[in-house]
């Protein structure tokens, strides 16, 4: 480790700490660093640093504050190798991040997420109807429900059923994904590029991560051409992607960069929404003195009537238990590392360009000062915060920060008012609706789901685990299910948005103007 860089574990010659590095759970090995080394702590992965932060006042005073120097990302080879350098994420911080991030803004700032409550209400009541009918199919209505609210952002349609092929391969492809880039392969090829010199057959992960991309374009291209040929042709409705085509008659992209940047957001709004409820199930069944406060709140406030979107000020319990599941069961569990483009300093070390930097969201999570018991779901311990996750990640008392998933600086989640409002409509809905209970097994005694069993890669959720979920009575599940019917009213013979509601703030395309628009 050269001289006055943040201190870590001891290296050895040439591969530094990579022989540390853990095959799985990584996040647990980044925490006990924590312990060790501080919140400003360096792993030297071959040639490469990465720097860790795990304090709140470390991720406030550098990706925040310095977030000009803070904003961009690693080589991330094998990464951008199945996405041929197109995934937004994995941009570096430049113009195309920066053009992309704009048209991105269009369609999810605060009040054009606003205006989406209709979708997510519409979307959320098939979700629960779906799970009266097929509780032990949980997984695929949060799934159908994130995803299908995100289809009807970017494309203009949404996604009718629990087995919808692209749905089914979008989660697939991503979590392939996800494990690989979270691999031992892709970190290997990062810390020493020399070994990109080698051929395919000693690398036999570039070529999977070839072979990931081009199955990845396939379904890509087709969700974007369809798109693309029905604004073109006037027979779209408004969507993201009439930005895109605009965009693309501006600046010139092609096909491929729109077709990944609108896949993009399908991804990033389809699964990290969904992981997210999913753990709250689990959380549920494993604290259900969390459900009894929960309702009490919820049958005060809206008796007889699901909860809206107008209740959230009047329902601060279910407001703790949707950042309580953000923080409880992290889906990107150690961010999405940000990189620095400058040699910078910091707490007296030395910080140096090119250098990764991770947010070790789990530690910070998992600190008994900032939480207490922290192992615990507790949403009481967020009594008093009024803060949206946005204004909370821009308190400049990083202790005031609610939870780190949404990331922070230049590169924040731009889905998250979407995320919130999807996450509060979720997570109140199916309180108020629903009992969460642990399964029986064969011998009637109850199956607990293991918290730390999660799956692998750089956004995680918990593995399937069995929960019996029912309706709280026969007058909850009627109201659900009459709730649904009414909401269809909205759809036309093919289930899709008979038109868009009111106050929606889509660019608008008109075929005969072409490239005028
Ligand atoms: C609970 C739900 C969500 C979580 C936990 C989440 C998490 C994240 C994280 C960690 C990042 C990277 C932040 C950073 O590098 O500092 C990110 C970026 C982003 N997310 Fe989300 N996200 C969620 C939902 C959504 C939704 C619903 C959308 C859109 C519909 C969305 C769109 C984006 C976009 C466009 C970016 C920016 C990428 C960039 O600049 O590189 N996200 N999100």
């Amino acid at each position: 480790r050269p001289k006055g860089y943040p201190p870590g574990p001891p290296t050895l010659p040439v591969i530094g700490n990579l022989h540390l590095m853990p095959k799985k759970k990584h996040h647990l090995q980044m925490k006990k660093w924590a312990r060790e080394y501080g919140p400003v702590y360096s792993l030297m992965l071959g040639t490469q640093c990465m720097v860790v932060l795990s304090s709140d006042q470390a991720v406030k005073d550098l990706l925040d504050k310095r977030s000009n120097i803070y904003s961009s990302r690693g080589d991330m080879y094998l990464g951008n190798i199945a996405s041929n350098s197109q995934r937004m994420l994995l941009l570096k911080y430049g113009e195309t991040w920066r053009m992309i991030r704009k048209m991105c803004h269009n369609i999810l700032h605060i009040n054009a997420a606003k205006s989406y409550v209709p979708y997510q209400d519409l979307e959320n009541k098939q979700m629960m109807a779906g799970m009266l009918e097929k509780p032990d199919l949980y997984y695929g209505h949060m799934r159908r429900y994130a995803n299908s609210l995100t289809s009807q952002m970017v494309f203009g349609a949404r996604t009718l059923s629990l087995d919808d092929p692209k749905m089914v391969q979008l989660f697939e492809y991503f979590e392939e994904f996800s494990e690989l880039l979270g691999g031992t392969t892709a970190a290997l090829l990062d810390c020493f590029p020399v070994l990109r010199n080698f051929p395919d057959v000693l690398v036999p992960k570039r070529k999977y991560a070839k072979w990931l991309h081009e199955r990845e374009s396939k379904l890509y291209y087709g969700h974007w051409m369809t798109a693309k040929g029905k604004i073109k042709n006037g027979t779209a409705m408004p969507c993201f992607c009439v930005d895109l085509v605009k965009g693309q008659d501006t600046y010139g992209f092609p096909d491929g960069l729109a077709a990944y940047t609108a896949c993009s957001l399908l991804e990033a709004g389809s699964d990290t929404t969904s992981s997210t409820l999913i753990g709250f199930v689990q959380a549920m069944v494993l604290h259900p003195e969390v459900q009894k406060k929960a309702r009490q709140e919820l049958d005060r406030v809206c008796s007889g009537r699901l909860p809206t979107m107008e209740d959230e000020p009047n329902l601060p319990y279910i407001r703790g238990c949707v950042k309580e599941s953000m923080r409880w069961m992290p889906t990107d569990i150690l961010g999405v590392p940000h990189a620095v483009i400058k040699d910078d300093e910091y707490l007296g070390y030395k910080i140096p360009k090119g250098a990764s930097v991770m947010w070790n969201v789990w530690a910070i999570h998992m600190d008994p000062k900032r939480h207490p018991d922290p192992r615990r779901f507790d949403p009481s311990r967020y009594e008093g915060d009024n803060q949206t996750a946005a204004e909370a990640a821009s308190n400049l008392n990083a202790s005031k920060r609610d939870h780190f998933v949404f990331g922070a600086g230049r590169r924040i989640c731009q889905g998250i008012h979407v995320a919130e409002r999807s996450l509060f409509l979720g997570i109140s809905r199916m309180l108020w609706g629903f009992e969460f209970l642990p399964q029986k097994d064969t011998t009637g005694q109850e199956v607990m789901p293991d918290p730390n069993d999660l799956t692998e890669g750089f956004i995680v959720v918990p593995r399937p685990f069995p929960a019996n979920i029912k309706p709280r009575s026969e007058r909850h599940a009627q109201i659900m299910r009459e709730e649904w019917e009414k909401a269809q009213e909205f759809l036309n013979a093919e289930k899709q948005w008979k038109k868009v509601p009111e106050g929606m703030m889509f660019s608008v395309y008109t075929p005969e103007l072409g490239a005028k628009n």
